[in-house]
């Protein structure tokens, strides 16, 4: 059974690798990631200056995921930049995740990057703020035109965005035609956790998390369903982009889901949080023994091969 993937022509080992923001803040988290079975790995979206972000708690676990409101703390872009210089992009292919806080400061993240010599992949995180009151980018389309045209502008290499989950019909018709727009936008990571979720904690009567009087992001199970469906749907709306899947991937069952929907690469989140790097090799050997018992002997076989009724 061959797991390998070609992602924008380069090929790789598998297609599994971390979720933004999972195990990837500081180097000593991204070297168990470069050390992992995950054949490619993400930097924690980061902004201009260093961010400690919310009062803890801000991430709870639980038996269906997690709900996590950690308010973007990162050591600042230059810090995942420099990482970026140093690694061995052979070894593994390595995306830098950016947030900034405004238009300008993603620009000028981007100015910096671009100059590096680096061949990291630039992902551009479309939850990141917007103007306070408004929707985040992601859900104002507008505002994403703009910030894609900057970005497009700026940087001349191949890039993707991270989206939040849609609902609405209209809304990933609305979302693929912006992407559509941008040729050199070449990957679209879906899905972001599910916004604004409240777990409550029947024996406490409380919630679980301190930001935000408990509200906070969703992960896990919970968003396998939404995950897939915003993965399909941008794979049929953008047939010259590659997706790559992320949410509610525990094992090997999920990640497959992932890949019929459409999907070229496959993140993980919540699972890495639980179980750590051993999750990489534990779904790869669920994923491989799926397709052996299916009879697909490369992904290729049924990649988007999603059947309707
Ligand atoms: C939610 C933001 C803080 C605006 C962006 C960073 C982020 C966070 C975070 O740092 O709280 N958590 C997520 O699940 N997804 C994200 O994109």
């Amino acid at each position: 059974t061959d797991l390998t993937c070609l992602f924008l022509g380069q090929p790789l080992a598998n297609p599994l690798m971390n979720a933004s923001g999972v195990c990837c803040r500081t180097t000593t988290e991204l070297d168990t990631l470069a050390s992992s079975a995950a054949a490619a790995m993400v930097t924690k979206s980061c902004t201009l200056e260093p961010r400690t972000g919310n009062p803890e708690p801000r991430y709870s676990s639980l038996p269906l995921g997690s709900i996590n409101s950690m308010g973007l703390p990162n050591e600042g872009y230059q810090y995942y930049l420099d990482y970026a210089e140093r690694f061995d992009h052979e070894r593994k292919l390595l995306f830098l995740s950016i947030s900034g806080l405004t238009l300008d400061d993603n620009v000028e993240m981007i100015a910096a990057i671009r100059e590096a010599v680096n061949p990291a992949l630039l992902e551009v995180n479309l939850s990141c703020p917007n103007v306070p009151g408004k929707p985040q980018t992601g859900y104002d389309f507008e505002a994403m035109d703009e910030l894609l045209d900057e970005v497009n502008d700026a940087y001349k290499r191949p890039f993707g965005v991270k989206l939040p989950p849609y609902f609405d019909i209209s809304h990933f018709d609305a979302a693929a035609e912006v992407l559509n727009r941008y040729p050199r936008l070449a990957f679209v990571t879906c899905i972001n956790s599910v916004g604004n979720g409240l777990v409550i904690d029947p024996d406490t009567e409380s919630v679980v998390i301190k930001p935000k009087d408990g509200f906070g992001g969703l992960g896990g199970a919970y968003v396998l369903p939404t995950a897939l469906a915003n993965v399909n749907a941008f794979y049929r709306r953008c047939p010259d982009k590659q997706i790559i899947g992320c949410g509610g991937v525990q094992s090997g069952t999920e990640a497959f889901l992932h890949l019929l929907a459409g999907a070229s690469l496959v993140q993980i989140g919540t699972a890495l949080y639980e179980e750590g790097p051993a999750v990489f090799d534990r779904v790869l050997g669920e994923l491989t023994a799926i397709m052996a018992s299916k009879g697909y002997t490369s992904i290729d076989a049924f990649r988007g091969k999603l059947k309707t009724l």
